[in-house]
């Protein structure tokens, strides 16, 4: 931990860094010119077994890069790292570890918290996944009329659903298991009743996934099925399996005989994808090996983070490039746009990834911080981003952009070549050339047609789609964000502002239910705007 009172932004090397971006500003520094660079390549880029990083269309120069490493040394990055790692308590706020590292760790070493060796409780786990996985799979466990289940439907919100969803689509290629997977995560009954069309209750499956087990959302649509799969003449408690943390409400549910795979209070949820969270449904999906071998990706870009110095070591670099963008070149949004739809996920599970743990207001030791944490982080896969939101990437307001590519596809391409190329060589030819084309521009007498450029990028490349290399892309986004966090001396690991929404949620709620007990309960109470609202849904209908 930092020594109280400590602020990034009061540091000698912060302010040589504004300074520096006041500097970068000068037209010698545009990226039209920084390209043209002999060696630019070699020098702005890392390569780490499967994964390649490009930041040389960031715009840094040697000068930037020894500040950002220099301010890496000053918030003691590494020592706080390891801290993570080794179990010690830095969710300060909540008073727990952050261990979703222990999660893939295959070491044999113990990690204790309290005395007690976490390991041991992951392995058990592990080990009851892959246990359940197989007599699924065989047949052993199945739907209470005795038909094998072939449809899965994982209900959990926030970090209980939006990672396995990335996974899962990114290894669609490898599903090969027979079930179909579909997520419940909106209380919005349009997402229950969609589910409902596509799945035969008698093979389904339900997965309820959360950490605390009073999620509402969760709680409700969990209800939902459940009546559901009663309504259709169904023993429901055959159809339902719980993932959840020891000790929860939905713990309990084991002493009637449902089976239970506990996450653990020192795994956040965005953080969860490797514990039980992603594991249940994605051993199931996939196949516990597959699984496991996506755990072996994670846990060796964990290493990397540990123990690669600051220059070498990606997920770093990458979030001090993400810092340098947000802080001193001042960008707000940072796009991400995987070049392969099975990625498709990825974005949405990146922004509450980084939003949900980046997005604070005061430092480790509570004081408040004055320079921004954290960036609007949005992104589609391209070529599609660039029919939809590229213009404003090109010519409107400009926002550093995740380019992600994949040298192999995971389906082998027919001899099919439309404009004399293959679909991936199509899709790679714009790969390179939307990066290019931010950062170079394109000058033009005629204001519409003028491409300002000097738009950075940076461009990861993996080998392939492969369990392994999703498993590197997760674990080196995780380390990324909690770097970011580590410079900022923020605690990522909490998420206090989710809570006041739902605290107003529950006092409409209690509103809500003494109207629907008694008809003649008045909203009269209530402020004008709530009122409107509330009178509306009752209504069925807008004034007229
Ligand atoms: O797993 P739970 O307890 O249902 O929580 C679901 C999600 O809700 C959040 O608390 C945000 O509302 C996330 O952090 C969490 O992943």
């Amino acid at each position: 931990m930092a020594e109280k009172g400590f602020r990034i932004s009061k540091t000698p090397v912060w302010k040589k860094l504004k300074a520096h971006a006041e500097e970068m500003k000068r037209p010698e520094y545009h990226l039209k010119q920084l390209v043209q660079q002999q060696g630019r390549m070699k020098e702005f880029s890392l390569k780490h077994v499967d994964f390649f990083y490009d930041f040389s269309r960031q715009r840094v120069t040697r000068k930037t890069m020894d500040l950002l490493f220099e301010l890496a040394k000053t918030a003691k990055v590494h020592r706080k790292y390891r801290d993570k790692v080794e179990g010690l308590k830095v969710n300060v706020t909540e008073n727990r570890a952050a261990l979703h590292t222990a999660a893939r760790s295959f070491s044999g070493q113990s990690i204790c918290v309290d005395g007690v060796n976490v390991m041991e409780e992951i392995d058990a786990v592990r080990r009851q996944m892959r246990d359940f996985s197989e007599k699924v799979h065989d047949g052993t466990v199945c739907g209470s009329t005795g038909k094998t289940f072939r449809h899965l439907v994982v209900i959990g919100i926030g970090g209980s659903y939006l990672g396995t969803e990335f996974v899962a689509n990114a290894l669609f290629a490898y599903a090969d298991k027979g079930l179909e997977l579909h997520f419940l995560s909106n209380v919005d009954s349009h997402n229950f009743e969609t589910i409902k069309t596509k799945i035969d209750p008698e093979t389904t499956l339900c997965i309820v996934i959360s950490k605390s087990f009073t999620t509402v959302e969760t709680m409700a649509n969990a209800q939902q099925m459940k009546a559901y799969m009663t309504a259709c003449g169904l023993d429901a408690m055959k159809h339902f399996v719980t993932v959840t943390s020891k000790g929860s409400p939905g713990d309990k549910g084991k002493e009637s005989g449902i089976e239970t795979f506990h996450m653990f209070d020192f795994i956040g949820g965005r953080f969860s994808v490797t514990s039980a969270v992603g594991g249940v449904p994605l051993s199931l999906y996939l196949g516990y090996d597959r699984f496991n071998q996506f755990l072996e990706g994670a846990r060796e870009m964990d290493i990397h983070t540990k123990y690669a110095p600051s220059p070498e070591n990606i997920p770093l670099v990458s979030a001090l490039i993400g810092i340098w963008n947000n802080n001193f070149l001042g960008y707000q949004a940072q796009a991400v746009i995987p070049y392969a739809s099975p990625l498709s996920k990825l974005a949405p599970h990146i922004q509450q990834l980084n939003m949900e743990s980046n997005g604070k207001s005061v430092t480790i030791n509570n004081y408040e911080i004055d320079q921004s944490s954290g960036v609007i982080i949005f992104g589609e896969p391209g070529t599609n981003a660039q029919h939809s939101f590229f213009q404003l990437a090109h010519q409107g307001h400009p926002f550093p952009i995740d380019f992600i590519g994949v040298i192999t596809p995971q389906y082998p391409e027919g001899g099919c070549r439309p404009h004399g190329v293959s679909n991936h060589q199509e899709l790679w030819a714009n790969l390179i050339s939307q990066a290019t084309a931010l950062a170079v521009g394109k000058d033009s007498e005629e204001k519409t047609r003028f491409f300002q450029g000097n738009r950075p990028s940076s461009t990861l490349l993996m080998n392939d789609l492969s369990p392994v290399n999703v498993g590197r892309l997760l674990a080196y986004y995780e380390a990324q964000t909690v770097y970011k966090a580590f410079i900022w001396d923020i605690n990522p690991f909490d998420q206090f502002g989710v809570e006041l929404g739902k605290t107003i949620a529950n006092d409409l709620r209690r509103e809500i239910v003494a109207r629907n007990t008694n008809p003649e309960h008045s909203f009269g109470h209530m402020d004008e705007i709530t009122r409107f609202y509330l009178e509306r849904l009752f209504a069925g209908r807008l004034p007229l």
